[in-house]
């Protein structure tokens, strides 16, 4: 059954990640009263279009916002320690408010030993182990975007987190642990799924808010979430038809009292931390 959508139910993540960019563009102009101008430096190692379509994406929500962007785009073929030579001579350029290495890496470089060689004062991306572990102990600073976007959207849409049931669906370094620390923070009693738990649906039915970050088209079903659940699907799968969540929306909507659409949702509302995260590193930084 999927007939007419409530369109009271979606989260509309493009007009709250514009209202975040219009609060980042304020604070970039007070900052280059100051001579500050802050700077991001993507660097994208190879030719995957999708990295290249993200990272296009990312430098035109800098000229939205009055970032200076640069392009640092490197061969696949380039080694692990001429690229670590590289996020090193970013690390020293005073100039360079923060520094975003494209992911996924070529498999002959360790995307974590270039995280750790990242200054974590310039990890605008907040996947150094020195902010991955302030994240941990309740101390958010420079944390990963997508779920900080998602709890930015909770806020805005008064969703209270406190004694909910919260269930994550994913456990990467990127999307599911760092959301449930931040919901955790936030005192919700937190499940996180994977691929090796038994029995999905019987954690996704018990859910008050659900995230999901698989990468798995329509992998949650209407028959797997209770009536007034909030949603917020992160899962991005491109096919022939077009951009699809890891939710079946259409009629996942019906039982939902809120749910973030793909396209539309916490997509853009990554790009507008990760902005507002730029100019938190050049504040911090002076430069
Ligand atoms: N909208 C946005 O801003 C962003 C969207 N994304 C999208 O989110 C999705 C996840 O990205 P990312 O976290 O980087 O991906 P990863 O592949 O690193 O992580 C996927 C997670 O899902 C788990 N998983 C895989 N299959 C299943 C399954 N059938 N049932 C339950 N759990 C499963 C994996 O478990 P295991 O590791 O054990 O296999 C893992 O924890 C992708 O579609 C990506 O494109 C990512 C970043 C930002
Ligand atoms: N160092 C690093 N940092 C990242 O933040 C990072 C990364 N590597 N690697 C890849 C993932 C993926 N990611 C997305 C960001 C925005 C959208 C987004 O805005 N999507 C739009 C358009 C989707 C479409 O139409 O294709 C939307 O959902 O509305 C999607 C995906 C950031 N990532
Ligand atoms: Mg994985």
């Amino acid at each position: 059954m999927s007939d007419a959508i409530d369109s009271s139910k979606i989260i509309d993540g493009k007009a709250v990640a514009q209202k975040v960019e219009a609060e980042v563009s304020k604070t970039v102009a007070a900052l280059k009263e100051k001579n500050i101008f802050p700077k991001l430096v993507t660097v994208l190692v190879g030719e995957d279009p999708a990295s290249q379509m993200y990272v296009r994406m990312k430098h035109k929500a800098c000229e939205r916002v009055g970032i200076l962007a640069e392009d640092c785009i490197l061969p696949a073929t380039i080694t692990e320690s001429e690229l670590l030579n590289k996020i090193q001579a970013l690390n020293a350029d005073k100039t360079v408010s923060s520094i975003l290495v494209q992911l996924p890496l070529p498999k002959h470089i360790s995307a974590q030993t270039i995280m750790n060689a990242i200054d974590p004062k310039k990890d605008a991306d907040g996947f150094h182990p020195f902010n991955m572990g302030n994240l941990l102990i309740n101390e958010e600073g420079l944390v990963p975007c997508t779920p900080k976007g998602i709890i930015r959207l909770l806020e805005e849409y008064k969703i209270d987190v406190q004694g909910k049931n919260a269930v994550v669906v994913g456990h990467s370094n990127v999307v599911g642990k760092p959301m449930a620390a931040m919901l955790l923070n936030r005192n919700a009693t937190v499940s996180v799924c994977h691929i090796f738990t038994k029995d999905l649906k019987s954690y996704t039915i018990e859910a008050d808010i659900l995230v999901i970050g698989v990468g798995v088209k329509h992998l949650i079903k209407e028959d797997m979430v209770k009536p007034g659940v909030v949603v917020f699907d992160v899962g991005i799968n491109q096919d022939s038809t077009g951009t699809h969540g890891d939710v079946d929306f259409a009629n996942v909507i019906h039982k939902a009292s809120l749910i973030t659409p793909v396209p539309g949702g916490v997509g853009p509302m990554t790009i507008a931390i990760l902005m507002s995260h730029v100019v938190k590193c050049a504040e911090t930084i002076g430069q």
